[in-house]
């Protein structure tokens, strides 16, 4: 069975860069939300992309932007991927795919039944879906929050686009989270830290290393 694809947010300097390289993750999320500890600049996030080595998937994560925004980042360096994790609807995902001709992640917060409806809607758009917590609804950051949901919501769930499952996972519990779900995509951010901002290497390569080990059954060898 293939193994399980990490991706690993909020890289912010060389050393996380190094540490999730070394772990083996398939791909970094730089995060474009000012609100967010783990935001970057333009300056910051174009020298990440140049350092990173081929075959990491670089993933610009944006909350709600506007097309300057957009274009801004897009124009400064080379992403190999969108992540969308405000309020964009349907057609504003579509819009995005088409104006940068990149492949678009789209977030969906879920807390019950409900809410998996989006997820549905958004897979006929989007290239693939990122399925979060939902946030409370008075947090400054709508993802990051080191929230979990009720992962039997989306257990064994097939859906048209690949997806990810994010929110709350830590090396603890990240591998109960992929034998309930299945889920083959994995996303990290809070999880892998020692301050909100501040990754973790050893925990970078904890949260890897308990991942890689589920369904594949042997971890990578360094
Ligand atoms: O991480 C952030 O600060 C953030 C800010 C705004 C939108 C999304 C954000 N992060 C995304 O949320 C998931 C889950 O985070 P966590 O593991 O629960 O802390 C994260 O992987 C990012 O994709």
């Amino acid at each position: 069975m293939a193994e399980i694809r990490v991706k690993v947010c909020g890289i912010r300097t060389d050393a996380d860069l190094a540490a999730v390289v070394a772990a083996k993750a398939a791909y970094i999320g730089l995060n474009f939300f000012p609100k967010s500890p783990r935001f970057v600049t333009l300056e910051e996030a174009r020298l990440l992309t140049h350092a990173a080595p081929e075959g990491l998937c670089k993933i610009g994560l944006v909350v709600d932007a506007d097309d300057a925004t957009l274009d801004a980042i897009v124009e400064a360096m080379p992403l190999d991927m969108l992540q969308l994790h405000g309020k964009e609807s349907p057609d504003r995902v579509a819009e995005v795919k088409a104006r940068y001709g990149l492949p678009v992640m789209k977030a969906v917060g879920v807390a019950d039944e409900g809410d998996l409806a989006a997820v549905f809607d958004y897979s006929l758009v989007a290239d693939q879906i990122l399925v979060d917590a939902k946030a409370p609804k008075d947090a400054v950051l709508p993802g990051g929050n080191g929230l979990a949901f009720d992962w039997r919501l989306v257990a064994q769930r097939r859906w048209l686009k690949p997806w990810m499952l994010a929110g709350g996972l830590t090396p603890a519990n990240v591998a109960e989270a992929i034998r309930l779900t299945n889920a083959r995509q994995i996303d990290v951010a809070s999880g892998v830290e020692s301050a909100p901002g501040q990754k973790d290497a050893a925990k970078i390569a904890a949260f890897t290393k308990a991942a890689h080990m589920e369904k594949g059954g042997v971890p990578i060898l360094r």
